[in-house]
């Protein structure tokens, strides 16, 4: 029997792990140090060696693509079929248990998957009906209180309500909701694994089935299981199974949905006889990025502790750029990706990574300028979200009444009570008549052909329509998009809207006011701002996705990065409040997770990482004055370089205070011979003082470029020291 193809590529630890005779395993070991390579090729040699069927094997993956790429990698090194082997995320795996069970599980064949949207619905409705008003008990909240309970394994008869008269009432809708759940055959995403280990528990004699079938269960990325998870895992194993578990406690980064660390720790106990494996060679980065890594993670408290070394090359320092504002990191992420691309590196060698969706906007604006192909992974472009099209379609109707795509888009969004029986009528007036769908409304109502709620209804939301539009004339654009987002309500709806899909879609809809601030139009055209922005987006939007095969950037946020790597990374928007998030400060675990992420980030990168923040940034439609994020600073300074634009002036310029500058005399700019693109700029001097709206007074210390691009370092007496853009920073000398 040749297993050479197996143990080859591993080295001591790693084989050791591969190879034991089958026993309860835990692989315990930092980013980049094998242990998803550990797990493909335990699965192979289990196959080869103990003679273990694919029908035996399950494989639980963090997402979908890693489970297609572990099959894909037994069959190329077994040369085998992995047919019947069960490999997918904890979702995909319950789901397809209850398909197959659910009669046991008790539910009806055809049962639903209920998304979050749907769910939310679904929830407000039950409230409804038991009259408990949404503002007093916002759906989102109750949504995420359910979902908590859920993910700890709790139904409405476990939680114990006490005398609290809120969770009192929290009960009495997760139980009407279970209820309408299972009338409707509909289960939610927590449902899935609640009902996965229920159907388990309720049918000892299935749950032996499965057991029997499953003698090796193997899961990656373990420190972000939940309780549900683990406890469904634990009864799967029984004490016959055993059970490979694969993770790093320094990588989860899944706390605020419910992960738990502490899993680690309880698997020792809770399972017996575990040989536990550890992994210190990290075959992924660079000694300069692993050392960056070390240095960061090491602020955090209560680690299980691990030691990582690399016999690979120290490769190249970090690059950190202090862009001055979000259009200069985008357009010097740009840059490098093409000097990248201009060596002969592909595309998809390349990641940017960011902490929240709505950073990846200027970006992909910037990327789509460049016509640099890119991909979102793990989400959508931003101008084909779903908030921002229904965003878009409220501007376009106030551009254009008549246009009835939009018009359907958002008659109804978010709610005002027009069901799809009006929809039909109004469309089918339109149809007959000839008319838009904005005019057939406006005739049914004055028809008084539809039911009078949904006439006050449909008026309501033409006379919204009308009356942004008319507060919308001379108006700049920004303060157009900003109307449409108050007034429409999308705003306050996505707000309202508890838990990380609705905050990041108010995240989003406030970027849109962003994009429209930074939008300049085309000086040419005659036709008004808004038609112009119009038409940019929906070309963006059209654009597409890059397909799969297609060589492109890969975009993503921080938490989609976990288990990838990339030769050439960037991290964006590395800033106080943006990263670590600013919500997290206040907690200190929170903390500790950013942290964690920011560890993530950086041992995704292979060869080459750089670092960006900037100065000024619009985010949300807001700017922004961040400092450079704590973690930065975290980071050994013997790895890390800052990066400088070239100074494009060679004469002497320069007066220093007391000479500690040792250069001649002289302003920085606007003194001597200024180029014509200086005479607006203030004249300042280095080690003079100067005063700035925001930062208020400071010291120049440095400077770099010329004329419109340069930029002075000012150490600000109570904000420290910061790189502005002289023509945009209003600096006044004192
Ligand atoms: N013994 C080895 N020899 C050569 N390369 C290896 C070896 N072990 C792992 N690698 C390579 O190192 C990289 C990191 O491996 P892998 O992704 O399995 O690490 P990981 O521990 O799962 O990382 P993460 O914690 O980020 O999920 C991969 O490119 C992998 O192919
Ligand atoms: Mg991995």
């Amino acid at each position: 029997m040749d297993v050479s193809q197996i143990l080859d590529p591993l080295n001591d630890a790693q084989r050791e792990a591969v190879a034991a005779p089958p026993c309860n395993q835990l692989v315990l070991a930092g980013a980049g140090s094998g242990k998803t390579r550990v797990l493909v090729h335990r699965i192979a040699w289990l196959m080869q060696v103990e003679g273990a069927s694919a029908h035996s094997i399950m494989a639980v993956t963090f997402t979908n693509k890693a489970a297609k790429e572990m099959r894909a990698r037994i069959e190329e090194l077994l040369g085998i079929n992995t047919f019947g082997m069960w490999v997918g995320t904890f979702h995909g795996l319950a789901h397809r248990l209850l398909k197959q069970h659910w009669q046991e599980a008790r539910l009806p064949q055809n049962f639903q998957i209920l998304d979050s949207d749907d769910q939310l619905r679904l929830i407000k409705r039950v409230q409804n009906e038991l009259q408990l008003d949404d503002k007093q008990w916002p759906p989102r909240q109750t949504q995420w209180w359910i979902g908590a309970q859920k993910d700890e394994g709790l139904r409405p008869q476990h939680v114990n309500p006490g005398a609290d008269p809120w969770a009192n009432t929290m009960v009495r809708i997760y139980s009407a909701y279970e209820e309408a759940c299972q009338r409707g055959g509909l289960v939610d995403f927590g449902e899935l694994l609640l009902r996965a280990h229920e159907l388990w528990l309720n049918n000892p004699s299935l749950l032996a089935h499965y057991q029997q079938r499953f003698p090796f269960v193997l899961v990656d990325e373990f420190q972000d299981t939940n309780t549900i998870q683990y406890a469904w895992l634990r009864v799967l194993a029984g004490d016959r199974c055993k059970l490979t578990a694969v993770g790093d406690d320094d990588q989860s980064i899944y706390g605020w949905r419910g992960a738990r660390i502490e899993n680690i720790q309880m698997f020792s106990q809770d399972m017996h006889d575990v040989q536990t494996v550890r992994l210190e060679q990290n075959y992924r980065s660079t000694s300069t990025i692993l050392k960056a890594a070390n240095g960061v993670i090491e602020n955090n408290a209560g680690r299980l502790g691990k030691q990582l070394w690399t016999e690979g090359a120290k490769g190249e320092p970090i690059s950190l750029y202090a862009a001055y504002n979000e259009q200069d990191e985008a357009r010097f992420i740009v840059e490098r990706i093409r000097d990248w691309t201009v060596s002969g590196r592909r595309l998809d060698s390349i990641a940017i990574l960011y902490r929240s969706n709505a950073q990846s906007r200027v970006l992909e604006e910037a990327l789509l300028r460049e016509k640099i192909a890119y991909r979102i992974y793990g989400g959508q472009r931003f101008y084909e979200r779903l908030e921002i099209k229904n965003a878009l379609a409220y501007m376009r109707l106030l551009s254009n009444r008549d246009d009835d795509t939009s018009f359907e888009r958002v008659v109804n969004t978010p709610t005002r009570g027009i069901g799809a029986r009006s929809v039909d009528a109004i469309r089918e007036c339109a149809r007959m008549q000839g008319y838009s769908m904005w005019d057939a409304a406006k005739k049914l109502v004055a028809e008084r052909a539809l039911a009078s709620r949904a006439a006050n209804a449909v008026q309501a939301f033409l006379d919204l329509v009308d009356t942004v539009a008319e507060e919308s004339t001379q108006q700049p654009l920004a303060e157009i998009a900003e109307l449409v987002l108050n007034k429409t309500g999308l705003l306050e709806f996505h707000r309202n809207e508890k838990g990380e899909k609705g905050q990041t879609r108010a995240e989003n809809l406030e970027e849109l006011v962003s994009a429209c601030r930074s939008f300049d139009g085309d000086e040419d055209e005659e036709r008004p701002l808004l038609d112009q922005f119009l038409d940019s987006a929906a070309l963006d939007a059209g654009e597409g996705q890059a397909d799969e095969f297609e060589d492109a950037v890969q975009m993503m946020t921080l938490h989609s990065a976990k288990g990838l790597e990339f030769p050439l990374v960037f991290m964006a928007g590395v800033e106080e409040n943006l990263f670590p998030h600013k919500m997290s400060a206040s907690e200190p675990g929170r903390m500790e997770e950013e942290r964690r992420l920011c560890y993530v980030g950086i041992t995704r990168a292979m060869e080459k990482l750089y670092i960006t923040h900037a100065e000024s940034r619009r985010l949300h439609g807001q700017e922004t004055f961040n400092p450079v994020s704590r973690f930065v600073r975290e980071i050994p300074v013997d790895t890390i370089e800052e990066v400088r634009l070239k100074t494009e002036v060679s004469r002497p310029l320069f007066q220093p205070r007391g000479g500690a500058f040792g250069r001649k005399p002289g302003a920085i700019n606007g003194f001597s011979d200024p180029a014509p693109d200086d005479e607006n700029l203030p004249a300042l001097s280095l080690g003079g003082r100067v005063e700035h709206p925001v930062f208020g007074e400071g010291t120049v210390i440095n400077f770099e470029g010329s004329g419109a691009r340069m930029r002075v370092q000012v150490n600000f007496d109570d904000e420290g020291s910061k790189w502005l853009m002289l023509s945009m920073a209003k600096l006044q000398p004192l």
